[in-house]
């Protein structure tokens, strides 16, 4: 299967169970989607909440990543395992010479510059230690970080595994404990990986972890059981739901076969909204990578780092569902890390250094505090609310597919692209587990420990796709600017951040709690929906007047191109690219 086919979105079955009306009825996925106030679908906040929420968050959440010696630091086995997927001698690529190989002339390109080179981990390492060194407690990591970092604050120390993991534990052989590394010294950026050995695991990824038919269950690691619909709903509601996916369904049997395509899967009864979340964590977590990738990318000819507009237009911008998708997951792990609230007071953060045990708990807490309580940003409490028939969960299922993605990054050919590969599904491993098992906010339910590396995993999730919606902000200014000819207001670079800086940092997110907490994201008013479609109106009129004026410029400078290709033809040259194309608008111009 070609990536492209297998990687369309399985919108399939916009099932509307939930009891929350926040949550909007979903559509099909359009460009339209992506209007600033428009519900991201299958989360209950809009991309305008999300953005302002994150303008918000974003420098508290890179403080909390970077600045602090407990979440900057991870540990993983990230050299000792072996791709258990595939191997040369079924002639499939999957090492390391023939996964990084993909940047052109490689060889007349500086050293430096080389993707093997671009690939390797940098900054200290230091090994897991033995259980008596652990034991004592003194510095177990003996210094190997670096004399200024906090090692109680760092260390995992061994404890038992927890069978409601989502993702497969990194200490899960008794051989391998892992290295120690810097997560702030190894950001997530363009590293040459690409070609084969990429795509079979972005392939791997999204065919091996499909949810197949309850008769052809056999390419996943899960059993797929048959469900019954909706029996945690009343008779109505489940009645009300089955009619309006029975209407969704029509509606795309007739967008397939308007479009040609064939129906196939639209008669899946068992294609659901938790099948669909799964697709969406994957694809948002592509695109959260490919952003990163964009935004910080080294130009090959000048040697600098910085944005590359058109690594984002083919990747991001022309796929908008892919950035739904990235808004989506945000909305998910933003609601783990709020459930975290109360789980956090009694959390040991640094064994023995308990002024920098404070702080870090203030921070999380404070963090989790600002997130808005309640189903207002992603409401799980409607998926997994049906049994198979014979006993097997779909939660099961949906937990044995992501420890299979977790699996399935230790077939990535790239040091750094494997680390937050790994760190990354571990993230959303955990964001599952906090969403799924923790039941809601009181209930007495006892909840499952949380490693170390979940916690760092989690929150360093959360960073990547958070600084990544910044990224796409940007992103979206460089277009506007190239299309109006005008400079880019570039906002500040991340922030780097001292205690001092941390603390005054504490107090803003202060100020935002106490308004946060109060707040619920509001429902419109009629006045306000009438002056935002005419802002809509007006700004679609100065539109149309703009692109009327600057027409003449734009044919001349398209005629100019057209008769330049021609004279190339003419000498018998190859001809120059056109540099010119026809587009329909983008309502994000608006
Ligand atoms: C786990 C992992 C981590 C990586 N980390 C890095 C990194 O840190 N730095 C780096 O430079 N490279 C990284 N890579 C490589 C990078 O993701 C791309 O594979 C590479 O840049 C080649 O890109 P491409 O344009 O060929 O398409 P790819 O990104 O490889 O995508 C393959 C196909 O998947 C589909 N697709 C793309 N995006 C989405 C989406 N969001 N949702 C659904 N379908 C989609 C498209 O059909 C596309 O053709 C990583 C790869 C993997 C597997």
């Amino acid at each position: 299967v070609s990536p492209a086919s297998s990687h369309t979105s399985p919108d399939v079955c916009a099932v509307s169970t939930s009891p929350n009306p926040a949550c909007t009825p979903k559509r099909p996925l359009t460009a339209f989607q992506l209007e600033p106030k428009a519900k991201v679908s299958d989360a209950c906040a809009s991309y305008a909440d999300l953005d302002s929420l994150n303008t918000k968050l974003y420098p508290y959440i890179r403080n909390l990543a970077n600045n602090t010696d407990f979440f900057s630091y991870y540990r993983l086995n990230l050299y000792d395992k072996q791709c258990p997927f595939w191997n040369d001698e079924n002639g499939l690529c999957g090492n390391i010479a023939c996964a990084v190989t993909t940047l052109e002339n490689e060889t007349q390109i500086p050293q430096i510059w080389r993707a093997e080179k671009l690939s390797r981990l940098e900054g200290p390492k230091a090994q897991h230690p033995g259980r008596k060194q652990q034991r004592e407690r003194q510095r177990p990591l003996l210094d190997q970080l670096g004399a200024g970092v906090g090692e109680s604050c760092v260390v995992e120390y061994d404890d038992e595994c927890d069978d409601r993991d989502y993702c497969v534990p990194e200490d899960e052989t008794a051989s391998g404990k892992g290295d120690y590394v810097s997560l702030a010294e190894n950001p997530e950026r363009f590293t040459g990986y690409s070609g084969e050995g990429a795509h079979q695991v972005w392939e791997a990824i999204y065919r091996e972890n499909c949810f197949s038919r309850p008769a052809t269950s056999g390419s996943g690691v899960g059993v797929p059981g048959s469900s019954a619909p909706f029996p945690a709903l009343s008779q109505n509601q489940a009645q009300a739901a089955m009619d309006f996916k029975q209407v969704m369904k029509a509606h795309d049997r007739q967008e397939a076969i308007k479009s040609g395509s064939p129906d196939e899967g639209l008669d899946d009864e068992e294609e659901c909204l938790e099948k669909r979340v799964f697709y969406r964590v994957i694809s948002g977590m592509h695109a959260s990578i490919s952003t990163h990738l964009c935004h910080d990318y080294l130009n090959q000819t000048t040697g600098e780092w910085g944005p590359n507009l058109e690594c984002y237009k083919e990747r991001l911008h022309e796929h908008p569902e892919r950035i739904s998708n990235l808004y989506f997951n945000y909305a998910l792990v933003l609601r783990a890390v709020g459930k975290l609230r109360d789980y956090v007071q009694d959390y040991t953060f640094c064994t023995g250094d308990s002024e920098q045990d404070q702080i870090t708990k203030d921070m999380i807490k404070k963090l989790a505090g600002a997130i808005p309580a309640g189903p207002q940003i992603f409401d799980e409490s409607v998926m997994f609310t049906d049994h198979t028939a014979d006993g097997i969960s779909l939660k099961e299922d949906f937990r044995n597919r992501f420890r299979n993605v977790s699996r399935i990054m230790d077939c990535v050919g790239c040091d750094k692209c494997r680390l937050w590969g790994k760190i990354q599904t571990n993230g959303f491993g955990t964001a599952l587990k906090v969403l799924f098992e923790f039941g809601n906010d009181d209930a007495g339910v006892e909840k499952p420990l949380l490693r170390r590396t979940e916690l760092v995993a989690l929150i360093n999730t959360l960073d990547k796709i958070s600084a990544a919606m910044k990224a796409l902000e940007r992103f979206r200014n460089m277009m506007i600017a190239e299309r109006d000819g005008t400079e880019v207001v570039d906002e500040a670079s991340l922030p780097q951040a001292s205690p001092a800086e941390m603390a005054a940092s504490l107090d803003e997110l202060d100020d935002f709690v106490d308004t946060a907490s109060n707040a619920t994201i509001a429902e419109q008013s009629l006045t306000d929906v009438f002056w935002e479609e005419f802002g809509l109106v007006f700004r679609a009129w100065v539109y149309v007047l703009k692109s009327w004026v600057g027409a003449p410029k734009k044919l001349t400078s398209i005629a100019l191109s057209e008769l330049t290709r021609l004279w190339d033809y003419w000498l018998g040259k190859p001809m120059r690219p056109r540099s010119w194309e026809f587009k329909g608008p983008d309502f994000r111009e608006l």
